[in-house]
């Protein structure tokens, strides 16, 4: 019924930061999360305009799904960060039907370019990214906690809500990582995107399944399709939707979006 799903993927990583934290002395904690949260926000407004994702994941490193968006787009991206930040960023692209051998292959651009700490090794931009006529879907599961306000939020104070969230997070991305290469990413409040191979109804029932057992939190899930991360990140949370209005722990393909 479905085409092949093929994932697009870039490595943003900063260049030689752990040096520059610490150059000429260890600099103020709050004045590194401010430059880290303002980088995300500009590449996360950036790439989120051409309808790509980005996750902040350890904010030196930061990983997108950029189908979608070509060599020239990250090229300005790159030229536009290194005009306006104290540091420069590489950018690795790369693209495979399952995320995480795309990721991979993006990851491995910088590598054999050089250290992530090595100072003549700068904006670096390497990659291979799809064209207008090999695209084909990718797949987005939105995945929430079921009632985590009256479960956490309104009973535990709020790091033992946190735990609570991690533990779901941990449990849920070590098993879609090691059991379908799809790449989870915890999104804020109790919600975790997960990018996904094309995978079937079931393999999200399994999913929900394993973090009940593992950690005993009850996830629902929302998967879409489309032709960009947002495309399909969008029918996700209209699934999601329909999760919660029926009831179910899994819904495939949500209504496709009316206006966007
Ligand atoms: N990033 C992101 N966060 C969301 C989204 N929807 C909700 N949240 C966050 O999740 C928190 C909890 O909201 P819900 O998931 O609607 O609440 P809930 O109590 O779990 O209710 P049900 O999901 O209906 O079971 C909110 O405070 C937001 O922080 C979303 O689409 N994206």
């Amino acid at each position: 019924m479905f085409t092949v799903t093929t994932t697009q993927v870039t490595l943003v990583q900063i260049d030689n930061y752990g040096p520059w934290t610490t150059t000429p002395e260890p600099r103020r904690e709050m004045d590194l999360q401010t430059l880290q949260s303002r980088l995300f926000a500009d590449v996360a407004q950036f790439l989120g305009h051409r309808d790509a994702y980005v996750f902040f994941t350890r904010f030196d490193n930061m990983i997108a799904v950029t189908n979608g968006v070509d060599g020239a787009a990250h090229a300005t991206l790159q030229e536009s960060i290194g005009n306006r930040y104290p540091v420069s960023v590489s950018l690795g692209t790369a693209v495979a039907e399952r995320p995480v051998d795309a990721l991979e292959a993006a990851n491995r651009r910088l590598q054999t370019a050089g250290s992530a700490q090595d100072e003549s090794r700068t904006e670096v931009l390497a990659g291979e990214y799809l064209s207008e006529t090999d695209r084909s879907d990718l797949q987005v599961a939105h995945f929430d906690v079921v009632n985590a306000t009256g479960k956490y939020t309104d009973r535990l104070n709020e790091f033992d809500t946190f735990i609570n969230i991690e533990r779901a997070y941990g449990s849920l991305m070590r098993h879609l990582r090691e059991a379908h290469g799809a790449l989870s990413f915890f999104v804020g409040g109790d919600n975790i995107v997960a990018v996904c191979p094309d995978l079937p109804e079931t393999a999200f029932s399994s999913a929900v399944a394993h973090v009940e057992d593992d950690v005993d939190i009850e996830l629902q899930v929302g998967v879409g399709r489309g032709a960009s991360a947002h495309e399909a990140g969008f029918a996700a949370k209209h699934a999601l939707e329909d999760c919660r209005h029926d009831g179910t722990s899994v819904e495939l393909f949500g209504a496709p979006a009316v206006s966007d």
